[in-house]
Parts: structure tokens; C-alpha cells; sequence
């Protein structure tokens, strides 16, 4: 990613402690043990000027509510900036630009530094968008009390997909929502479980075989959970027949 130690993430929120205890869990706290990435943030109340450290005023034109105000967050977005070089300002927004799978794979692998513009109360002065602001991004349609749980969860899915950060264990490539498939069915120990027991392929050891079950399910669940999935993919002579088997044994 051409970043000596690992991509950098600054969150610019009201709730730091939100975000480090986030940063300090879990896979998203190991790979920052291992500078795989660089985890920070900024206390937007700190670039304050005036005695009362307010970060918000009425909104003009009157309505509920209230509105964050400009200068604070200039200055903490130049700070931020400061601090690595390569940055991209992301704003969290309803109004955003969806985010997804593909979009992450493409901060993973644009490797600049991302800053996150988390606002609360009714949103942010516009002069904030249109000067300091890159992209405005919404993790889904639905208003939250603030963007900090759109910055982790933006940042949660870019870093498991950096390499070194899943390890052995687990790897990315073979994730759902990778050839907008969902994943196979996964079983465990014990065999038997409340009566239910594990597909015997499962136990049989010929990969073969297991992998045509796992591509087998891996339809199935698409078809059944989000079928809207495959729009985005078309069939292949395999996944047809294999629907058209399944189809059959269903009318059967
Ligand atoms: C215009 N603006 C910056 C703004 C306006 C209202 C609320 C907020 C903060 N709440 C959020 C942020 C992001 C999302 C999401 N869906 O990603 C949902 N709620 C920000």
C-alpha cells in the first residue's frame, strides 16, 4: 500500500472513547499491535476557540435541532490531514454514496489514509462538504444519532481485507458478496445436535466432492436469502443445472 507503517485511519468524533475501545478489540486491535494499520482519532470539541468549546448552533432559517458548526471541524480535518499524508475525507452520511463490498476492496487497495467525519445532531454546516470534504458515504438507508458506528464499520471491513490482517485462519477472497454469492452452510462438532446431523460429504474427505456441495449451498442460500444477488451475476452452466436438480427435487 506504499505506507511505511500500515494504512492510517483517523475518526473526527465527539465520542473518542467510542472509537478506541473499537480500535482496541479483536482482530482490528491485533492488526494495529502489528502496525498493520494505524488507528486514530480527533476530538472535534478540542479545536474549539470559544470558552463554552461549543461544536453546535441554531440552525439558520429556524426548524428543530441544531447544526455543527463550521470552524471546528476545518480545523480538526486540517489536523488530521497533518498527520499522514495521502489522506481521503470521508464524510458519514444518510446522504451518502452507498457503501459496500466492492468499495471496500477499493480503499484496501488504493492504500491512502482514510479521515472519517463523524457528525451528530442534524448534521454538518455545508461549507464543511463543499470545502474540506472528499466523498460523503452512508452505510445503509437509515439515520443514525451519529456517523462513529458507520466509521467502524467502514473501517472493520477495509482492514480484514489487508493483507496479514486475517491470518491463516480465514481469508477474504472467499467471502460472501465476493462473486456476489453468499457463503456456504458451515458445520462443526459435535456430528449430532439436537438430532440433526452434519451432510456426510462434509466427513468424507474427497475435496472434490466437498467443494461441488459448498458451491452446491453457496447457490442455494443466494437464491433463497438474495436472490436480488443475481442480478449482479449471471449463471453459470454449472449453478443452472445445479438449480434445475434442486428445483426438481423440490416439486418431487
Ligand atoms: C448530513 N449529515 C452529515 C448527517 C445528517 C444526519 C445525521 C448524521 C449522522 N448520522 C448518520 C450518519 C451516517 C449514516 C449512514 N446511514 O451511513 C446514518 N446516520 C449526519
Amino acid at each position: 500500500t506504499g505506507i511505511p507503517n500500515g494504512m492510517g485511519f483517523t475518526v473526527l468524533t465527539l465520542f473518542p472513547e467510542l472509537i478506541t475501545s473499537f480500535f482496541n478489540h479483536g482482530i482490528i486491535g491485533r492488526a494495529m499491535e502489528k502496525k498493520l494499520i494505524v488507528g486514530d482519532t480527533i476530538n472535534i470539541r478540542d479545536f474549539t476557540l470559544d470558552r463554552h468549546k461549543s461544536v453546535d448552533d441554531k440552525p439558520y432559517g429556524g426548524g428543530c435541532g441544531m447544526v455543527m458548526t463550521p470552524e471546528p471541524l476545518f480545523r480538526a480535518i486540517d489536523e488530521a490531514r497533518s498527520r499522514r499524508g495521502n489522506a481521503r475525507v470521508l464524510l458519514m452520511s444518510p446522504q451518502g454514496k452507498p457503501f459496500d463490498q466492492s468499495r471496500a476492496r477499493e480503499f484496501a487497495a488504493a492504500g491512502e489514509n482514510l479521515i472519517f467525519v463523524c457528525g451528530r445532531y442534524e448534521g454538518i454546516d455545508e461549507r464543511v462538504y463543499h470545502g474540506e470534504v472528499d466523498e460523503e458515504i452512508s452505510i445503509g438507508d437509515y439515520v443514525m444519532t451519529g456517523g462513529e458506528l458507520a466509521a467502524m464499520v467502514i473501517v472493520d471491513a477495509v482492514t480484514r481485507l489487508l493483507p496479514g490482517v486475517l491470518g491463516g485462519e480465514s481469508s477474504a477472497e472467499l467471502d460472501s458478496f465476493e462473486n456476489h454469492r453468499l457463503e456456504h452452510a458451515h458445520y462443526t462438532r459435535p456430528f449430532e445436535f439436537e438430532g440433526m446431523t452434519v451432510p456426510e460429504v462434509l466427513l468424507s474427505g474427497n475435496h472434490g466432492e466437498i467443494e461441488k456441495w459448498r458451491r452446491s449451498s453457496s447457490l442455494k442460500r443466494t437464491f433463497i436469502k438474495r436472490p436480488d444477488l443475481f442480478h449482479k451475476e449471471t449463471l453459470s452452466a454449472e449453478e443452472k443445472a445445479c438449480l434445475k436438480i434442486w428445483c426438481r427435487e423440490l416439486e418431487a
